[in-house]
């Protein structure tokens, strides 16, 4: 088992102080959920993990060694999908593949995943919002990441891909640590085994929709 430490992520814009002093851990074999409402910085720490974005602070540690966020990249120890595409629009998802696997067992298991001869030959940017999502992920899913930091994978995606990722997701956590922000808070909380909420810039764990509801994020219904 491997161990993603956070701690001591703050980070401030201008006077806005949109993380403050935030810590958590992933294993490998879990899957954590992250919610906050839009623009509590989900996104922005996410990024400050994966050290795409520089922060007042932040601390890490994989498997209880301190490392740089300068090495989280290059040492390949999570990976990262954007909330937007990171794929050549123009390029057929036949010749996306090689280009990211150019050979070996990993491209034939990409090839032969459940679904996707169905879109093999469709430009990349001719695929539907799941079927770019469920590519995405499995082209992330046969990286040696041990970690995955996932920004909205469900968002805009149709309920068959929802399932598909899901699918996927759970399958990863044999070998992964997976930490998952989407404001399709029913599909996280089903998969997730701890929950946290971004609020004012501190983390809060959560359990439920209750939970949600008790810090804002869901509108308390009437009853
Ligand atoms: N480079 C920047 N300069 C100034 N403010 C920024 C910058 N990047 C993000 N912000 C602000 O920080 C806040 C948090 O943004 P972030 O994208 O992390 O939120 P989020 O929780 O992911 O939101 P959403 O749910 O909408 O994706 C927002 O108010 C945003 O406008």
């Amino acid at each position: 088992m491997r161990t993603l430490e956070v701690s001591k992520l703050s980070h401030s814009f201008g006077k806005n102080q949109l993380l403050c002093d935030v810590a958590f851990s992933c294993k490998t074999g879990e899957i954590i959920g992250l919610f906050g409402r839009n623009g509590s910085g989900k996104s922005t720490l996410l990024k400050a993990v994966m050290g795409i974005i520089s922060v007042d602070a932040v601390s890490l540690t994989l498997d209880g060694v301190k490392v740089k966020t300068s090495e989280v990249i290059p040492k390949k120890m999570t990976g990262y999908l954007p909330q937007d595409s990171f794929l050549p629009k123009e390029l057929k998802v036949r010749d996306v593949i090689p280009l990211i696997f150019p050979e070996g067992e990993a491209q034939d298991r990409i090839f032969y995943s459940p679904g996707v001869a169905a879109f093999e030959n469709k430009k990349v940017g001719k695929l539907s919002a799941g079927q770019l999502k469920y590519l995405e992920l499995l082209l992330l899913a046969h990286m040696p990441h041990p970690f995955l930091l996932l920004d909205e994978p469900f968002s805009m995606v149709e309920p068959q891909y929802i399932e598909k990722i899901k699918e996927l997701l759970f399958s990863l956590k044999a070998t992964k640590g997976i930490v998952v922000t989407d404001h399709y808070y029913r599909d996280v909380l089903e998969i997730a085994v701890d929950n946290f909420i971004l609020k004012k810039g501190e983390l809060h764990k959560v359990e439920n929709e209750e939970d949600l509801a008790t810090h804002e994020y869901l509108k308390v219904r009437n009853q």
